[in-house]
């Protein structure tokens, strides 16, 4: 059993291994570097000897099949219909050597994965209400848009310069659409409450709301220092941990459904400035 599994796990690197620096794709797209290898998709900087311009290209993951290029076609799709300066902007989607490329525009910055794991960069909670906002901006444009992104993590946002980008749309869909064939599960935070049946009646937006919720507790959690008198580590909520005014830690109870959900991106986005407004936070 353990061969088979190691002999799968072989193959698939194989199958996965990435293009070398300077190989050209579809005719077109130079190689520069790999910059992203998601559990879907492997990601390209390359430079496009037509226009000149640096591009991401994206590969579907050799290995995921058909469900990984399915996305790849969605996220294709759905940027075509997009037009803003801080997403991706729909290029070209191409094969090569049967496999499947998307060549959209290239973001700058650091993922906010990389930025709290890797740089250690520290948000308070001014900091974390400040970015929320610029990417509510986006999701708010989003929503109007009638689309849902369904992917709003940390490793989805790119940070530069004060400037904030949102990228992979492989799970987003049109409002209404059925759920993708499956989705990838995330790690959720305790909370204080248990969430009820209820509150998985939940519709589209407020899925992208409660993902908000989760980053903003990820950016939060950026600072937090356990006591270290405790000897025994016992589990505690997140409003246990975290010392936040009371106005935030409702907010996230909301967005997380543990109370009065909002009805939508709007009213939440109301919220934020109101906060902004009452605690003189800069809103970038
Ligand atoms: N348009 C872009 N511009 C710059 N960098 C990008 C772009 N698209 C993706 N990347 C880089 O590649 C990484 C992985 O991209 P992406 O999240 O789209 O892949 P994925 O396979 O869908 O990943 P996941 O498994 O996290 O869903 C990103 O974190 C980012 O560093």
């Amino acid at each position: 059993m353990r061969l088979i599994s190691s002999l799968s796990s072989f193959i698939n690197a194989w199958r996965d291994y990435p293009a070398e620096k300077n190989t050209v794709l579809g005719n077109r797209y130079i190689v520069q570097n790999m910059i992203g290898e998601g559990s879907y998709g492997l990601i390209y900087k390359c430079m496009d000897r037509k226009s000149g311009q640096i591009v991401a290209v994206k590969q579907a993951r050799p290995s995921k099949g058909s469900y990984a290029e399915h996305l790849l076609n969605r996220e294709a799709a759905i940027l075509k219909s997009l037009q803003h300066s801080h997403i991706p902007a729909y290029l070209d989607l191409f094969t090569d050597h049967r496999h499947i490329y998307l060549v959209m525009s290239y973001m700058n910055g650091d993922t906010l994965e990389d930025l709290i794991f890797e740089q250690n960069q520290k948000y308070q909670e001014a900091d974390c209400v400040s970015i929320t906002m610029q990417l509510m901006e986006l999701v708010l444009y989003l929503h109007k848009q009638g689309f849902v992104h369904l992917d709003l993590r940390i490793p989805n946002v790119l940070f530069k310069n004060g400037e904030l980008n949102l990228i992979d749309f492989g799970l987003a869909r049109r409002i209404g659409e059925p759920p993708p064939l499956r989705k990838p599960t995330r790690p959720w935070f305790r909370h204080g409450r248990k969430i009820s049946s209820e509150h998985h009646k939940i519709s589209q937006e407020s899925e992208d709301l409660q993902d908000i919720g989760h980053f903003m507790l990820f950016m939060l959690y950026s600072v937090y220092e356990p006591e270290s008198s405790q000897s025994v580590i016992a589990e505690r909520s997140w409003q246990e941990e975290l010392q936040l005014s009371s106005e935030l830690k409702m907010m996230i109870e909301r967005l997380l459904q543990l109370r009065d959900p909002y009805s939508g991106s709007s009213e939440f986005m109301k919220e934020l400035r109101w906060l902004v407004n009452a605690k003189n936070f800069p809103s970038k």
